[in-house]
């Protein structure tokens, strides 16, 4: 079994190295590794942020472990060649259109939330956020307008065949869980939005044994800091599922925590945290690189077929937090090669 490993920029390389050190101590046989260049790093070596080279290895890997992109220097290129073109790439070269970012408190770190502990502590919902479309992929650009104004565009669109794949990708999730799925949208206003309420509403008749409903995204962004525990399994759009899934991560604790897996439906997966590559932050050691160990979970559970491996990473993870594993975002003061030690040693 063949990974790829894009560690990327910013603290991209420093999460993955941790990530790289549980999964070594699980001693997994047949599982090899090879690196590649992703993001600002790749751009300044060879021009490019996803060079095909990188991109050959994410098509003949069988999953894909990635840190993230982005890097201030680049902010001024022109579009094409900015990092974030690289994640973006990858997603769509590769059909990776499911995007799964689940959200649970762990029961240790109910403190850390900015939520109250009784709030907090009942969090335990997955985010399915559609990859491959909406605004994100739509036609852009700059122009002039008849008056002499800069204008920026973006058009967003989705059609009924990339809605229906992720519907049945929530509703299939959601029976696997509590059966309730909570389709996010913009429906009041957007005709995107209407669509995808009208796919959604199509496709329950093939789950009847989930309950479906429908939220305005506003809503919802202030549904999840008052009663998140309502939620189980939310759907929702690329633009949407982006912003939903950094707040969530704050209800539990901390970006830093937060895995991701971008699935194609036919096992191959990119793992990511959902956060970026924090120049703020990053070559400080101030990283919480559990969000990329427990994307690594991810990874062993959805591509590579090892749901006891997984459960292993995840337990430890837990066990570590009980322990006191906590870098600056949680409070603490372990750097991100402590949390490492500390999840390595609780495995
Ligand atoms: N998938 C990806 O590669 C993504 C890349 N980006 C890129 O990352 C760069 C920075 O973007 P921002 O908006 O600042 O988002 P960000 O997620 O990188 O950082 C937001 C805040 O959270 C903190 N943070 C993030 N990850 C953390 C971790 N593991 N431990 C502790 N603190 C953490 C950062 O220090 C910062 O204060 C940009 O170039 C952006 O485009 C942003 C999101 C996703
Ligand atoms: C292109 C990315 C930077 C998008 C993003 O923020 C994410 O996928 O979480
Ligand atoms: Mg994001």
């Amino acid at each position: 079994m063949l990974v790829a490993l894009l560690p990327g920029d910013g603290i991209g390389p420093e999460i993955i190295t941790q990530a790289r050190r549980v999964l070594d101590a699980l001693a997994i046989e047949g599982l090899v590794y090879e690196e590649a260049l992703v993001g600002g790093v790749a751009y300044k070596a060879v021009g490019h942020p996803l060079p095909p080279a990188t991109l050959d290895l994410a098509r003949r890997a069988d999953a894909i472990l990635f840190g993230a992109v982005g890097d201030p220097d680049c902010d001024a290129l022109e579009r094409h060649l900015r990092p974030e073109q690289a994640i973006l790439g990858l997603r769509k070269e590769l059909g990776l259109f499911a995007n799964l970012r689940p959200a649970k408190m762990f029961a240790e770190l109910a403190d850390a939330s900015t939520l109250r502990p009784e709030v907090a502590s009942a969090i335990d919902l997955m985010i399915i956020r559609e990859l491959n479309g909406d605004v994100y992929f739509g036609e852009k650009a700059m122009r002039t307008t008849a008056d002499g104004q800069r204008e920026g565009y973006d058009i967003m669109s989705y059609n009924e065949g990339e809605v229906r794949r992720i519907a049945h990708v929530a509703f299939r999730t959601a029976q696997a869980r509590r059966g309730r799925l909570c389709s996010v949208d913009k429906a009041n206003v957007l005709e995107t939005s209407q669509l995808w309420r009208d796919v959604m509403i199509e496709t329950a008749a093939d789950y009847p044994d989930v309950v479906l409903s429908h939220m305005y995204v506003d809503n919802a962004a202030m549904q999840l800091v008052r009663n998140p525990g309502q939620f189980d399994v939310i759907v929702t759009g690329n633009l949407f599922g982006d912003i939903l899934s950094d707040q969530a991560s704050m209800c539990v604790g901390s970006i830093g925590l937060l895995a991701s897996a971008a699935l194609d439906g036919a096992g191959k997966g990119l793992y990511e945290p959902i956060h970026g590559s924090a120049p703020d932050i990053a070559g400080q050691g101030k990283a919480n690189p559990l969000a990329t160990v427990l994307s690594a979970a991810m990874m062993l559970r959805y591509s590579l077929g090892l749901p006891d491996q997984a459960d292993r990473i995840e337990a430890a993870v837990a066990r570590a937090l009980a322990g006191g594993a906590r870098g600056a975002d949680l409070g603490g003061t372990m750097s991100t090669a402590q949390i490492g030690d500390a999840v390595v040693a609780a495995l």
